[in-house]
């Protein structure tokens, strides 16, 4: 007999890196593996790059209507990086998690810090390194879409992101994407198990319990 599945609470689970160490590929092949969980579409006022969709990639606004939105308490949190405005949307990710579904999060330390505040005990927080610090140069110019000055603004900021690692539950090193997938995989396994999550446990224990 199939039981039903024990119900349990989403998880927020953040990936942070220094720009270009590949959060963003990491997130899309693990959002196609894994249909229990969500991308979280932040809102920025950074102009939209070639290939990115409004409303899939971003939320692409002005700074007066992000401002309106931060005013009226329409972010969880947000952040200045790189000169724009960075944030996400509140609703969509407490839906989510209101559900049971998981949520995932492509945001800079200080986003992540400010969710810990909030929402530590729904947070599981990886960090992506680069395998050196020329491999995530060269990724940033393979990425090919920033201009050079911008390139040079992102590898200047690339230490003071990483400062923060140590402020991650897990730490993985980007060499392989499949193996980086895999192993975010294996944290979302086991993360979901965890006894406290599953807040359908104690009446399937009781449940159990009865029968013997
Ligand atoms: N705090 C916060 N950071 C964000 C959010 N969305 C994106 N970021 C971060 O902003 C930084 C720049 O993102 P982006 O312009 O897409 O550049 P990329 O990471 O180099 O692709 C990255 O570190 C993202 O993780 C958000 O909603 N909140
Ligand atoms: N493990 C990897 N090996 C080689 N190239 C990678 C790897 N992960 C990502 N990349 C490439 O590096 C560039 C930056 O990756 P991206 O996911 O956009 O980084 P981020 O979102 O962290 O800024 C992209 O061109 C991507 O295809």
């Amino acid at each position: 007999m199939n039981a039903k599945p024990i119900s349990r609470r989403g998880l927020m689970l953040v990936l942070s890196s220094p720009s270009g160490a590949g959060k963003t590929t990491i997130s899309r092949r693990l959002l196609d593996r894994d249909p229990g969980i969500t991308m979280s579409v932040s809102v920025t006022t950074r102009p939209m790059r070639p290939g990115e969709q409004p409303g899939v990639d971003y939320y692409f606004v002005d700074l007066p209507e992000f401002d309106r939105m931060a005013e009226q308490g329409e972010l969880l949190e947000h952040a200045r990086v790189f000169g724009n405005c960075y944030g996400t949307p509140r609703s969509t990710v407490e839906q989510a998690l209101g559900a049971g579904r998981d949520v995932l999060f492509d945001i800079d330390w200080q986003g992540t810090q400010q969710l810990a505040a909030n929402a530590r005990n729904d947070l599981v927080s990886v960090f992506v390194l680069p395998p050196s610090g020329t491999e995530l140069e060269r990724r940033l110019h393979t990425r090919a879409q920033d201009s050079a000055e911008v390139i040079a603004q992102r590898m200047a900021k690339a230490s003071d992101e990483i400062s923060h690692w140590a402020e991650y539950d897990y730490v993985i090193v980007n060499n392989d994407v499949d193996e980086s997938v895999t192993a975010v995989q294996a944290i979302l396994r086991a993360e979901r198990l965890r006894r406290t999550r599953q807040v359908g446990l104690p009446a399937f224990v009781q449940s159990v319990q009865a029968a013997l």
